[in-house]
């Protein structure tokens, strides 16, 4: 058995995380933390998450003490904090030798894209250099050997996985990305954006969100990305236009497509677009697409949970892969 440690435990990505850990046959939860004057420390997550009854842990404080236990007890740690608390939690633990899988977008940029995107100078730059971007389904070698992985954001995974197969088929015009997440997609923590009575359906962070240079420095090429703030839970759907270089076939993109025939989870359909009820509460991703060839003009639909694909079933691949276990070892059952 293998122990891991999950910072930032009682959020949601943290707690869907410990989920998938106790239903994994290597894997042991050894401590569940908070911040230090967490309001939920001393908190047993499944009264937090009664729909998750056998995950018994008390939330506790991360406290200097706390951080030796975890140096002493985990061979794993999954950081499901704020960037700027991940960038300097990771620095510290791989300092102790463990393995660090960071949900949060504090390792996933250049350290000169920070100020810009993040708000903040990043304090890590050589870390950046070593850490892996966790898109498990196009980066398996780097995980298998990186200390530190970069789980990949919500959006650009679903981006990502419709666009990658196809870029070397794109033409000189950008790809155009229209997603729309559920409300999980901004964390537990109340805010007037999220309260109920307020969200509806809206763009927002328009050309101006952190995922653009996300997606495009993963893809090779620029993008044009706009998130949706949707009235519903869970759920990613991104749909992207994109035009096709001249002479590109039908065959073509299929042929592209079956890059995915043997990853498992991941279904892709030609002529039918995914719905998100397919892919909610379950670690799948579910492509659809159609071609106008006359005209080059791709679309491709994209559909994930944004707290499984998007954030911690993602992140146990990665620990799967890492630790040379099956990439789906204990996510292939279905429904979660
Ligand atoms: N939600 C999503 O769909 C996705 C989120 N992510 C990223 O994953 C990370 C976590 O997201 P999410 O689960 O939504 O966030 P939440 O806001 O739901 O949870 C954050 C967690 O971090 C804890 N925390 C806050 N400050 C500290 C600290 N200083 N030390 C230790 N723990 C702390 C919080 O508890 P407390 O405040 O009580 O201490 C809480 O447990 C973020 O970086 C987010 O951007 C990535 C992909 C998808
Ligand atoms: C709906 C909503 O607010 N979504 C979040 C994205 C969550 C995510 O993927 O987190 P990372 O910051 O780790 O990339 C946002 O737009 O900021």
């Amino acid at each position: 058995m293998k122990q891991i440690a999950i910072i930032g435990a009682s959020g949601y990505t943290g707690a869907q995380l410990a989920q998938l850990v106790q239903n994994h046959p290597h894997l042991e939860l050894c401590g569940a933390y908070v911040s230090q004057n967490s309001a939920d420390a001393g908190t047993a997550l499944n009264q937090l998450y009664p729909n998750y009854p056998k995950l018994n842990h008390v939330l506790t404080p991360l406290t200097q003490e706390a951080l030796d236990d975890i140096c002493a007890k985990a061979d794993i740690v999954a950081l499901c904090t704020a960037h700027e608390v991940s960038v300097a939690l990771a620095a510290q633990l791989l300092e102790a030798g463990k393995a660090v899988f960071d949900l949060s977008g504090g390792y996933r940029l250049q350290a000169a894209d920070y100020p810009q995107w993040y708000g903040f100078e990043h304090q890590q730059p050589a870390l950046l250099q070593q850490a892996c971007y966790g898109l498990v389904d196009w980066h398996a070698d780097g995980i298998a050997n990186a200390q530190l992985i970069a789980v990949p954001g919500c959006y650009p995974t679903a981006s990502l996985l419709a666009l990658k197969p196809i870029a070397h088929l794109l033409s000189d015009q950008l790809p155009v990305i229209n997603a729309v997440s559920g409300v999980s997609g901004a964390g537990r923590k109340a805010s007037m954006a999220n309260a109920y009575c307020e969200v509806s359906l809206q763009a927002y962070g328009v050309l101006a969100h952190r995922h653009q240079p996300e997606i495009a420095q993963y893809l090779g090429q620029d993008v044009v990305f706009t998130p949706h703030l949707g009235q519903f839970k869970r759920g990613i759907l991104a749909t992207v236009s994109v035009k096709l270089k001249e002479g590109v076939q039908t065959s073509d993109v299929e042929s592209a497509f079956e890059i995915y025939q043997d990853h498992g989870l991941i279904s892709v359909n030609q002529g039918q677009m995914p719905k998100l009820d397919e892919v909610v509460n379950t670690p799948r991703a579910h492509l659809g697409w159609t071609f106008d060839q006359a005209r080059g003009q791709l679309i491709v639909s994209s559909a994930i949970d944004n707290l499984l694909k998007g954030a911690a079933s993602q992140a146990l691949q990665c620990i799967n892969i890492h630790n040379a276990w099956p990439t789906n070892l204990s996510l292939d059952g279905g429904v979660l």
